[in-house]
C-alpha cells in the first residue's frame, strides 16, 4: 500500500528542485498529496530553510497535539535552538542535510517507519486488546509498538495499580517479531520466597537442596527465546536485585547446585507501581540494575488523567461480556455517572463497576441508573449540579486533618490543574493558557518556576 503524505515547500526553493524531489518521493512509492490535503490525517513534510515564528505557528496548528506527524526538512545546517523550537511547536522530527539525496533517503525511512507503526497500531491484535481514545494512550501505543517490533530493548512499565501494565507486557510479547518466538514467562516478584529465589530464578539440579527431588528450570531458562515479565520489580530486596544483575547483563547463569554456565536469550519487561527512580535515589533499588531494566521506560497514566478512555473502555468490557450478541448500551445518565466517578483502582475498577452493573441488568434494554449498586451511587445534594466529588473532598479532609492550611491546599489545587492541563495539551503553552483561562505568561512563569524549584508537597 502506498504511503500518503502531503508536502509543503516554503521559503524560496527552485522550482526544478521541487519537481525533482517530488518525483524522487513518488518513485519510492510515496503518494504525494495536494498541498491542500494537509488537513487530512496523513503525515506531512515541510521543506523550509528558515525557522520563523510563522512556521512554528503553522506547525502548532497542523500538528494538532501530535496527532499528525510532520517532518521539517532543511537543505543545510540548522541552529540547535531552532531544532528545539520546531520540536516544541509540534514537529515529529527535524532533518537537515546540505545534500538532497541523503535527505530524501532519511525522509523516506521515517515515512516508512511511521506507516509500519500506524498499521500495527490499527491492527486488531492491538485495537481489540489495549483500548483507549486519549492522546496519552495513543502516544504510548505508538511508542510501545515501535520498541516491541523494531528493537529488543528491555522495557520498564510504570503506572498505578490497574492501569494496564500486565496487558502492555503481553502486547509487547505479541508484537515481538522473532521467528519461533518462545513463551511469555511471568514472575510476580512479591511472591518470591527469599530462600527459594535462586531456584525460582535459575532452576536447580537434582539433590541441590533438601526436597529437590528432580532438576527444574527457573524463569530465565523458561523465558529463553521469549519474554520474561518481572511484575512488581520494585518489591525486590537488595539481595535479590544483586542475584539478577549478572544474568540480565550477560544472559548467562548457573542452576543452583550446578557448575555449567547456561545461556539464555530473552526480552525483559518489568513493571512496578512504585516510583523506581526515587527508590534508586534513596538507595533502595540498585542503580546498575535500574539502567539495565529500563532501556525504554513507559509510564501508563492513571485513568483520571485520561477521561476520554472511560466510555470506550466501558463499551469494550460490555462487548467482552457479550461475545455472541450485541451488548446492551449505557444510557445517558449512566454514561455521565461513569465519567464523573472516581477510579482509585483505575481500569480494573472500571471493569468491576461494569461487571457489577451487569449483575443487576435485566431484559434487553439499555443499562440504566437502577443497575448501579446502592453502594456505588454518588453522594447527592440537591441535583446534578450539586454532585459532590467524594475523592476530592476526601483529599481536602485528609489535608486538613494533617494540619495543612488553605494556602497550601490552594497552591496544590493550582499545581494539579496546571499539571493536568499541560499533560492534556502536550505542554503547549497557548492551549494550556486557554483551557485554564489565564495568560500565556502565567503558564510560562509556572513552567519556569517548576523547573527551578522542587515539587511542593503532594496533597492530592
Ligand atoms: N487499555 C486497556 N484496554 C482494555 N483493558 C484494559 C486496559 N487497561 C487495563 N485493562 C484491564 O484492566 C485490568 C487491569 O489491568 P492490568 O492487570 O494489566 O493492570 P496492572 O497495571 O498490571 O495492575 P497491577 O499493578 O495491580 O498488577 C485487566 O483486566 C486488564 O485487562
Amino acid at each position: 500500500m502506498a504511503i500518503r503524505v502531503w508536502v509543503r515547500w516554503l521559503s524560496g526553493f527552485q522550482e526544478q528542485t521541487v519537481h525533482e524531489m517530488t518525483d524522487c518521493l513518488i518513485r519510492q512509492g510515496i503518494e504525494v498529496q495536494d498541498q491542500d490535503d494537509y488537513l487530512s490525517n496523513h503525515p506531512g513534510v515541510i521543506f523550509s530553510n528558515q525557522v520563523t515564528p510563522a512556521l512554528c505557528e503553522q506547525l502548532r496548528e497542523l500538528s494538532r497535539n501530535g496527532q499528525i506527524r510532520i517532518l521539517v526538512c532543511c537543505d543545510g545546517a540548522i541552529p540547535s535552538n531552532a531544532v528545539w523550537q520546531l520540536l516544541e511547536a509540534g514537529a515529529a522530527d527535524v532533518l537537515a542535510n546540505a545534500e538532497w539525496s541523503p535527505l530524501i533517503y532519511e525522509i523516506i525511512s521515517r515515512l516508512q517507519r511511521w506507516e509500519a507503526v500506524d498499521r500495527m497500531v490499527h491492527s486488531p491484535e492491538v485495537q481489540h486488546v489495549l483500548v483507549g481514545e486519549s492522546q496519552a494512550l495513543k502516544a504510548i501505543l505508538r511508542q510501545v509498538v515501535e520498541v516491541a517490533h523494531f528493537t529488543d530493548a528491555s522495557v520498564l512499565i510504570l503506572g498505578e495499580s490497574g492501569t494496564g501494565k500486565e496487558l502492555l507486557a503481553n502486547l509487547i510479547h505479541t508484537l515481538d517479531p522473532r521467528p519461533d518466538k518462545g513463551d511469555l514467562v511471568i514472575l510476580d516478584c512479591t511472591t518470591i520466597v527469599p530462600e527459594l529465589s535462586g531456584s525460582e530464578f535459575f532452576g536447580h539440579e537434582r539433590g541441590a537442596f533438601t526436597g529437590a527431588a528432580s532438576a527444574r528450570d527457573g524463569v530465565f531458562a523458561l523465558a529463553n527465546g521469549g519474554t520474561l515479565f518481572l511484575d512488581e520489580i520494585g518489591e525486590l530486596s537488595l539481595a535479590l536485585q544483586t542475584q539478577l544483575l549478572r544474568v540480565i547483563q550477560e544472559h548467562t547463569f548457573k542452576r543452583v547446585g550446578g557448575n555449567a554456565w547456561q545461556h539464555t536469550s530473552f526480552r525483559l519487561v518489568c513493571a512496578t507501581n512504585r516510583d523506581l527512580w526515587a527508590q534508586v535515589q534513596r538507595g533502595e533499588f540498585r542503580a546498575d540494575l535500574y539502567y539495565r531494566i529500563a532501556s525504554y521506560v513507559c509510564q501508563l497514566p492513571p485513568l483520571r488523567a485520561r477521561p476520554e478512555d472511560i466510555l470506550p473502555l466501558a463499551n469494550h468490557f460490555l462487548k467482552t461480556s457479550y461475545p455472541d450478541q450485541a451488548p446492551p448500551e449505557l444510557d445517558a445518565p449512566v454514561q455521565e455517572y461513569l465519567l464523573r466517578r472516581e477510579y482509585p483502582g483505575n481500569v480494573r475498577d472500571l471493569k468491576q463497576v461494569i461487571a457489577r452493573m451487569l449483575c443487576r441488568h435485566a431484559g434487553k434494554g439499555a443499562i440504566t441508573v437502577g443497575c448501579i449498586p446502592p453502594d456505588d451511587r454518588p453522594l447527592w445534594a440537591e441535583g446534578w449540579q450539586e454532585w459532590r466529588d467524594t475523592g476530592f473532598e476526601r483529599a481536602i479532609r485528609v489535608a486538613l486533618n494533617r494540619g495543612v492550611g488553605l494556602k497550601a491546599i490552594s497552591r496544590n489545587t493550582e499545581e494539579t490543574a496546571f499539571r493536568i492541563v499541560l499533560e492534556q495539551v502536550n505542554g503547549n503553552t497557548q492551549q494550556a493558557a486557554q483551557l485554564l483561562g489565564v495568560t500565556d505568561r502565567t503558564v510560562q512563569n509556572w513552567k519556569k518556576d517548576r523547573s527551578s524549584v522542587n515539587k511542593t508537597e503532594q496533597l492530592f
